[in-house]
């Protein structure tokens, strides 16, 4: 488990992560979302204790990271692929790890096959490493102690579309079998099949957690109509609010009965009228962004 409580960092006046809480449950996999600069990175470095916080906690399983005796044997972590010795090869940098760890050298040349990194690229230093390769390597670091809680920070960066489908299993199975897994990405697709639960930051803020499927449920309307001045003039008159657009269909915070019958009463034809979730994480995430940081999406 692991538990973020009111943490908050600022640097000078401004506060990458402010008063941020959640909690990740074992058997899930959490969605950490949010565009670039939103905070996700930094509140990873907080719980992994390598970022002191102005204010608030982060514990795994009760304990601050650095009180955990053995951390590698607790929580995998991977925050920066790039950040591994690059002279050294795959199997050096995994039997480095074992060593410090505590963990039988065994282990190394199964973590590598399991993450995909055969004999012939074992043997090769880090240096000459695609990012996918990288991102592998760092994923079999992680999970090299046999912990039961992974942080993994945009991993799929670099994966090829084949090493994203991979990744997904291999998460997937983690926590069926368990495990917790604190994922963040800025591909909202990506997120969107592997989690169960989702945290959206924009600008250092939560603006929305829950379980995926309650999250887009509450996505909002997506409404369409020939003439799209006319119904932004019927939502205004009803009260509603648009809060964002899609070629042309607009996405409304109420129900769809509410959209329609706004619509109705100022005899606007409609052509199309949903439920915005269906149309996925992206616009929920486009409409909880723009809306955290009051841009309102013009048609
Ligand atoms: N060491 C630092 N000094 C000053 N500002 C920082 C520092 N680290 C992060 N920030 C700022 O904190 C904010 C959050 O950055 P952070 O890296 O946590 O975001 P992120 O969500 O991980 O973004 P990305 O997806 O681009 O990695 C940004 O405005 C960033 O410029």
């Amino acid at each position: 488990m692991i538990t973020v409580e009111n943490l908050t960092k600022r640097y000078g006046p401004h506060a990458a992560v402010d008063d941020v809480s959640f909690r990740c449950e074992p058997g899930t996999v959490t969605g950490f979302l949010g565009p670039n600069g939103a905070g996700k990175s930094t509140t990873m470095r907080m719980i992994c204790g390598l970022t002191p916080p102005t204010s608030g906690s982060a514990t795994v399983d009760g304990v601050p990271y650095r009180r955990l005796p053995n951390p590698g044997r607790r929580i995998g972590v991977l925050l920066d692929a790039s950040a591994q010795h690059a002279g050294r090869t795959g199997r050096e940098a995994l039997t480095v790890a074992a060593g410090t760890m505590g963990v039988d050298p065994q282990r190394v040349p199964t973590m590598l096959e399991r993450v995909g990194l055969g004999p012939a690229a074992a043997k090769r230093r880090v240096r000459a490493y695609s990012l996918g390769m990288r991102q592998r390597l760092g994923l079999a670091h992680a999970l090299l102690g046999d912990p039961r809680i992974l942080i993994l920070d945009e991993p799929a960066n670099g994966l090829d579309p084949e090493g994203i489908f991979w990744m997904r299993g291999l998460l997937r199975d983690f926590a069926d079998r368990g495990g917790t897994v604190l994922l963040s990405s800025h591909l909202l697709r990506e997120v969107e099949a592997v989690a169960d639960r989702l945290v959206v930051i924009g600008g250092g803020r939560i603006v929305a957690q829950g379980g995926k499927d309650e999250l887009l449920a509450g996505a909002g309307t997506l409404v369409r109509a020939r003439d799209p001045q006319a119904l932004r003039g019927a939502l205004a008159a009803a009260g509603l609010s648009v809060t964002g657009s899609t070629d042309g269909g607009l996405l409304v915070r109420a129900e769809a009965g509410a959209v329609g019958q706004a619509a109705a009463d100022a005899g606007v034809a409609l052509t199309e009228l949903r439920p915005a979730g269906s149309g996925g994480l992206e616009q929920l995430f486009l409409t909880l962004t723009a809306t955290d940081s009051n841009q309102e999406v013009a048609a």
